[in-house]
């Protein structure tokens, strides 16, 4: 009885495995193959619709004749990147040349993987129209050759395609606090505003001019004001440009890909280089009304006097902000950075606050003192010993205006004293002497240290 039962139970589970094996060969013989096409399709759809490109364009030449090494450097990898089953190749060589010379061939691509995240590399060469009429001996490639990465937008972060995201924030950067905390709201109440702007009718953008000696910390700061409000930085060297027509291909091409973006350009002192005031003017009027989203420029300078007032006028450059030498609360921040010295007061400070109100040092030297060693007490004594032998004054003598430097640090113990090419005769070497020593005993104990060797005259 028991038996009888069990037959029908047995048929049963052969006919579902005899159903599955069945199922199993129609899948792998019919099914798949006719599904494959769609799910390729289905595939191709959403990876396109999820895949956002961002494309990092390496060109071969920074401006019309500087190599751009990044260019170099992905050359040289690529090269590597070159197998058997490369399908296409540039092939040359010269009647003096040895050797075959390989070459990418135009449009060439190349798949990459780096940390998982996929990437194209495209390289592109084309012919430039040469310029007969141009007079100029510098040398101009008659090629454009560039590469062209590409990857998924999400993985920005990763492959450093925001360059602009360096660690500095409104908490490191050495300036006076209550400039910190105007620089801030100005920016908050900024961000904040887009309804106001519109309803004033006028573009959502504010202009910033950071100027200062160099190592003062304005391309510091620019860096904390984009970490603070997560915008992208464009930076710009407005010296490497040559022309009006490059500045505005970088409007037209780049301004308005980035969304909420702080185009940082230096030096716009238009001096030895091609650009126009008005080109300049056009630029930073365009880039305002060519895009829709928020926008902030911030002009770099070490010489705010150089400047064409037209381009400093409120509406083009809103705020102006003084980045200057070091000062005590300036140190205290650098203090705190460096060596985590933020809430006690080391027994030096006191003498150091003392050297910084009688010398002229950047916080970027200061900066390069503390990064000496870890500990506090060495660093601390370093910059103190430093502002005692590198000094910096302003002065003036029989009406000529002097700037003299003494740095006992360097090997010949030099005494750098610079003034106006235009009183070449009054300020010649033999005279210069008897008044820096005159001057010498007036100074601080400090100064007194330093045995004079060389009066050196640099003009400016
Ligand atoms: N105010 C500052 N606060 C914090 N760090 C600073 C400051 N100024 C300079 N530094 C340090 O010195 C380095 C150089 O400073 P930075 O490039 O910001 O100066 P800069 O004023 O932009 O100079 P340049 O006019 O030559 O472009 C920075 O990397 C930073 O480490």
């Amino acid at each position: 009885m028991d038996i009888l039962e069990k037959i029908p139970a047995a048929c049963a589970s052969n006919v579902v495995v005899y159903l599955m094996l069945v199922w199993c060969k129609a899948m792998d013989c019919y099914l798949l193959p006719m599904l494959r096409f769609p799910l390729l399709i289905l595939h191709d759809f959403f990876k396109r619709w999820l895949f956002k490109p961002m494309t990092l364009q390496i060109e071969e030449y920074h401006g019309t004749s500087t190599r751009n090494k990044v260019y170099d450097a992905s050359a040289l990898y690529l090269q590597s990147k070159i197998s058997p089953s490369t399908q296409i190749l540039k092939i040359s060589q010269t009647w003096r040349e040895t050797s075959l010379t390989v070459n990418f061939a135009n449009n060439q691509e190349f798949d990459d993987m780096y940390e998982g995240v996929q990437l194209k590399w495209k390289f592109s060469s084309m012919s430039k129209r040469s310029s007969s009429s141009s007079t100029s001996s510098a040398f101009k490639p008659e090629q454009k050759q560039y590469f062209e990465l590409v990857f998924d937008l999400q993985h920005k972060e990763k492959m450093g395609g925001n360059q602009s995201r360096t660690p500095a924030t409104f908490q490191t950067v050495a300036m006076e606090p209550e400039l910190k905390e105007t620089v801030l709201e100005d920016l908050d109440r900024f961000v904040k505003r887009k309804e106001f702007y519109q309803s004033v009718g006028r573009a959502w953008k504010r202009g910033y001019l950071l100027y200062g000696p160099p190592g003062t910390g304005k391309s510091s700061l620019i860096a904390a004001m984009a970490n603070h409000l997560k915008f992208d930085v464009y930076d710009l060297q407005l010296t490497h440009l040559k022309t009006d027509m490059e500045l505005r291909k970088i409007v037209a091409s780049r301004g308005c890909k980035i969304e909420k973006m702080l185009m940082a350009a230096a030096k716009p002192e238009l001096e030895g280089n091609q650009l126009t005031l008005s080109g300049l003017l056009n630029f930073t009027d365009g880039l305002w009304s060519s895009c829709g989203e928020e926008r902030i420029v911030v002009f770099t300078t070490n010489h705010k006097s150089k400047l064409d007032p037209a381009l400093l006028r409120s509406g083009r450059m809103d705020m102006h902000i003084h980045m200057s030498y070091c000062t005590y609360e300036g140190f205290k921040i650098l203090a705190c950075n460096y060596l985590r010295t933020c809430e006690q007061k080391h027994p030096l400070f006191e003498e150091i606050e003392s050297l910084l109100n009688k010398t002229k040092v950047t916080p970027a030297q200061v900066a390069e003192q503390l990064m000496k060693s870890e500990e506090a007490e060495v660093a601390l004594q370093a910059q103190q010993a430093k502002r005692q032998f590198i000094q910096q004054f302003e002065d003036k003598h029989v009406g000529i205006e002097l700037k003299w430097k003494l740095n006992a640090l360097s090997k010949k113990k030099e005494f750098e004293f610079s003034f106006d090419v235009g009183h070449k005769d009054k300020g010649e070497q033999s005279s210069c002497l008897p008044y820096l020593m005159e001057r010498f005993k007036a100074m601080n104990e400090e100064a007194k240290i330093v045995k004079l060797h060389t009066c050196k005259l640099r003009w400016f």
